[in-house]
């Protein structure tokens, strides 16, 4: 076994490391039985009588769930192996040829065995049986960033994406009557909409008119979009990153630093890693990332709090003020957070849509018709009453999540002992609910490769091609129950307005022969050339 680990890493020039690395797999092989290894129960306070009801009982043991052995999994992702340097969607289809729609890949180096599943009366059972602190175990890295190395900016507050238990509920309870009533968020449309104007303004500055190709590199511009429409919200800020002819040095020190983390949480915090004992180059870039990230957002928030101290609102306007009222250190690390969040989710979402609008022109049309009801004059400002019967846009939007979420799929630790697919599966296991495979199936989307938005429109039903019944479970671009995404409301308000703004005011085409192409690491993001063209109507 030794002999085999040390031939995948002949030639990294990296031996002393290789052999820490060998010891530490052959004692993890060694001591791996599935009971002592497989479950993480830290995490989960309550403790449960043994189910002895039928469905328990006559199911079948979790060990028979197929899967690949510890030793071949390890075998398969690390380097020389087949799936190395793969993304989770490749790994996840490669395993389900094999083993089929449940499988189990087993926990090694301080990671719980996973079980994946395919079957979304699966996904109903794990997420009907979390607790009231449901676990996403994940970016374990940045945990270890925000409180082994930076005691001193996160005191101890590690943020909503990593923490778990009762300091993952302690933060949430705090942040959700901020974040999740819909006033809170829709009460910037105002700005939201002057940062949507003012992109447009930009655009076509940086448009050459005859061709309508864009001059400049549009995921960029997107990302400045998205980067101030979110800072308006966190931090009631205007950055004035629009108007700049040169990006601000530290919104790109952000955007270098979350394409850094999102290469390399994948390889750290998704794939099988020895970094809880040994830090390797490569992590210390990951750490690298973090501390860009992390001083390059505080520098924003910081002169924010200084404003908003100096001017003594007697009601805090912004999400940063509401919660600094409430307590600092949450504040300052949901700000950041959300500035982190905020960049990606959105920019690649609204680059998807117009991607699908761009191929789909009679679709687009019909979005447009929408929008011309709903703006007669371009000019008129978006307001609470105009943008809430648009549900073309919203279909569009949903739709375009359907074929390109930004996750592959979901995690949970199980919050109890359950049964998926017929196996037990212990309380304390990590299952992976492969929706995006099952969005763009056949079997429960019809149609399933096609843009059809109309599926999501009930009164298109006499019109529309497909069925619009699905299982709800399918379809969670945005997670689901008290962990679901917290930044929903206000990336949808953000992405509705740039759209409506868009749509409304150009003709969107791809160009390109073949089609958008997408990076799939932590998240799925479009990449490569934007083949787009904009012609002013
Ligand atoms: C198109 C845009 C977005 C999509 C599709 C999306 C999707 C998701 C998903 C799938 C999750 C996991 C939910 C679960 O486990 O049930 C999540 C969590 C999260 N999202 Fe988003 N997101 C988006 C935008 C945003 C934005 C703009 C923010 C920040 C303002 C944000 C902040 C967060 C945070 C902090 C979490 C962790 C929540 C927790 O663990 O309690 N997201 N998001």
């Amino acid at each position: 076994m030794i002999s085999k680990f040390t031939l995948l890493y002949a030639g990294s020039g990296q031996q002393a490391t290789k052999c820490v690395m060998d010891q530490l797999l052959v004692r993890q092989l060694s001591n791996s039985s599935p009971r002592a290894q497989h479950v993480i129960l830290e995490h989960f306070e309550t403790k449960e009588e043994a189910r002895e009801d039928p469905e328990w009982v006559n199911a079948k043991d979790y060990e028979q769930i197929p899967g690949p052995s510890s030793y071949r999994m390890l075998r398969d992702q690390l380097p020389g192996g087949r799936l190395y340097k793969t993304n989770m969607h490749v790994l996840e289809r490669h395993y389900r040829e094999r083993y089929g729609d449940i499988f189990r890949i087993s926990g090694i180096l301080g990671k719980p065995d996973t079980v994946f599943t395919f079957n979304p009366a699966d996904f109903e059972t794990v997420y009907r049986n979390e607790t009231i602190w449901p676990v996403r175990v994940g970016l374990e890295s940045l945990g270890h960033y925000r409180l082994k190395k930076r005691p001193d900016v996160f005191q101890g507050v590690a943020g909503l994406v990593t923490s778990q238990g009762r300091a993952w509920g302690d933060i949430r309870n705090k942040v959700n009557p901020v974040m999740m009533k819909v006033q809170n968020i829709r009460q910037n449309l105002p700005e939201v909409d002057n940062i949507a104007q003012d992109f447009l303004d930009r655009l076509d500055s940086k448009l050459d008119h005859n061709t309508g190709k864009l001059t400049t590199d549009l995921t960029e511009e997107i990302k400045m979009w998205a980067f101030e429409s979110v800072a308006v919200v966190a931090l009631n800020t205007r950055l004035g990153l629009l108007a700049r002819d040169k990006p601000d040095p530290n919104v790109l020190k952000i955007v270098d630093g979350m394409n850094a983390f999102f290469e390399k949480a994948y390889t750290y915090d998704v794939t099988p890693s020895f970094w809880k004992y040994i830090e390797t180059p490569g992590f210390k870039e990951l750490m690298k990332a973090y501390e860009d990230v992390t001083d390059a957002t505080t520098f924003y928030i910081e002169k924010a709090m200084e404003k908003f101290e100096n001017e003594q609102n007697d009601e805090a306007r912004s999400v940063l003020e509401k919660l600094y009222r409430i307590n600092k250190n949450v504040a300052v690390v949901m700000a950041i957070d959300m500035l982190m969040a905020g960049l990606d989710t959105t920019s690649a979402t609204v680059i998807s849509v117009l991607h699908f609008l761009g191929q789909n022109p009679e679709k687009q049309e019909e979005l447009r018709k929408e929008l011309f009801k709903l703006l007669p004059d371009p000019k008129m400002p978006l307001t609470e009453e105009n943008t809430k019967n648009m549900p073309y846009l919203r279909a569009c939007i949903k739709e375009s999540l359907r074929l390109k979420p930004i996750a592959n799929g979901n995690f949970r630790l199980s919050g109890r002992d359950i049964v998926l697919s017929g196996y037990k599966v212990p309380k304390g296991v990590g299952v992976y609910m492969a929706t995006m495979s099952l969005s763009n199936s056949d079997e429960y989307f019809e149609r399933s490769a096609e843009f059809l938005p109309e599926r999501w429109i009930k009164a298109a039903k006499a019109t529309c091609p497909v069925s619009q019944k699905h299982n709800p479970f399918v379809y969670l671009p945005f997670g689901f129950g008290p962990r679901t995404c917290i930044g929903k409301r206000l990336a949808e308000l953000e992405m509705e307005t740039l759209l409506v703004r868009l749509i409304r005011n150009y003709r969107v085409t791809w160009v390109g022969e073949k089609p958008l192409e997408y990076i799939n690491d932590l998240i799925l993001r479009p990449t490569g050339e934007m083949k787009f063209k904009f012609e002013k109507l």
